[in-house]
């Protein structure tokens, strides 16, 4: 899912950073980028009176002739977490990417604050606080906690030609910005990469929601966790809706989905099955709406693309469900 088109800025690192890091930056927590002097906190601009930060209105995207998202209706509000559900081929890299600025829409509409936009860059998204956090962060692992936390953001001090970084102003913020969000590390000092995946996405939340952000997408955040992991990143993602961010919380788990969800949205080949707040969905409904129409839709979807299968022979959705009804009825 993640784009190897995304970089962040240029990263300063000023301690041969350049060899442990990724080559591209494409993986790395995504740069919000703005002057934390020049960017209001999510909670002083999320005081709209109910409309959307961000919204999709029967938005759709055809790659030539492949229409991998057709007629998808989508609203972020402030303080909400909106989860966005689907299978493989679903189109929720492709909603992303039209909300962060990677890709645009072709048809539909794109509003921030009410306004149509159409986003160049991901650096036109941050500027509007909308943040991304990808799936495989690219951190440097080497580097400690505090020095990732900032990477390029740097906070620096003194005037030209002598300014350095200010690394006692650094440490001090990230541990102040890490405990607002809950997050209590041993030793800020530690390399990012001794941390927990669960860990690393935390500290990569916390670090959106220091500069700015008013919307954070979350690209699978739980997709390579284990139970215990996952719960950590799941009480994050709640951290950030309770201080006032609009969070989009992309997954394949109905489970995780339900646990910190206000807004379900399912999508099945690229359009909008199932759009619902949590008091209209019930945690067995979504499941089933991922577990059972969707996936056979995946499967279809991807037999489709080998010569010599007629998925028009395939069994439907009923087809399938049929048996255990009769067995059902019988018991
Ligand atoms: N750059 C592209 N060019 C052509 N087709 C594309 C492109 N990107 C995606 N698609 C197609 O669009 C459809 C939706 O893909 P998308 O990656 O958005 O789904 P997804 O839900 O994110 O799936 P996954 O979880 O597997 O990444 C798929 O059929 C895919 O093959």
């Amino acid at each position: 899912m993640t784009d190897n088109t995304t970089s962040s800025t240029d990263t300063d690192t000023g301690t041969g950073a350049d060899s442990t890091a990724p080559a591209d930056t494409t993986d790395k927590v995504q740069d919000t980028g703005t002057d934390k002097a020049q960017a209001p906190a999510a909670a002083d601009r999320t005081a709209e009176d109910g409309q959307p930060i961000v919204q999709l209105r029967a938005a759709g995207k055809a790659y030539g002739n492949v229409r991998a998202l057709h007629g998808v209706d989508l609203a972020v509000h402030p303080g909400q977490v909106t989860c966005v559900l689907g299978d493989n081929g679903a189109g929720k890299s492709t909603l992303i990417k039209i909300i962060s600025g990677l890709h645009q829409h072709t048809e539909g509409a794109f509003l921030i604050d009410g306004e149509a936009v159409r986003l160049n860059t991901p650096r036109e998204a941050l500027d509007r606080g909308i943040a991304t956090v990808y799936q495989d962060l690219a951190t440097v692992p080497l580097m400690p906690v505090w020095r990732n936390f900032f990477l390029g953001s740097e906070m620096t001090k003194g005037p030209w030609p002598v300014r350095r970084l200010d690394i006692a102003a650094m440490k001090e913020t990230a541990d102040t910005e890490l405990r607002a969000m809950g997050i209590v590390l041993d030793d800020l000092d530690q390399p990012i990469g001794t941390l927990s995946g669960g860990q690393r996405q935390s500290v990569a939340i916390a670090r959106a929601v220091y500069f700015g952000a008013r919307v954070l997408i979350l690209d699978e955040p739980t997709a390579a966790l284990g139970v215990k992991q996952s719960g950590v990143v799941l009480k994050y993602i709640a951290a950030a809706r309770d201080r006032g961010l609009g969070v989009i919380f992309i997954t394949h788990n109905p489970h995780h989905a339900y646990m910190v969800g206000d807004h379900f949205s399912v999508l099945r080949l690229g359009t909008m099955e199932l759009s619902a707040s949590r008091a209209d969905v019930t945690l067995e409904e979504l499941t089933n709406h991922m577990a059972g129409g969707a996936e056979l839709a995946a499967l279809k979807h991807e037999l489709a693309q080998v010569r010599g299968v007629d998925v028009d022979e395939l069994p439907e959705e009923q087809d399938l469900k049929a048996p255990l009804a009769a067995s059902e009825g019988k018991s």
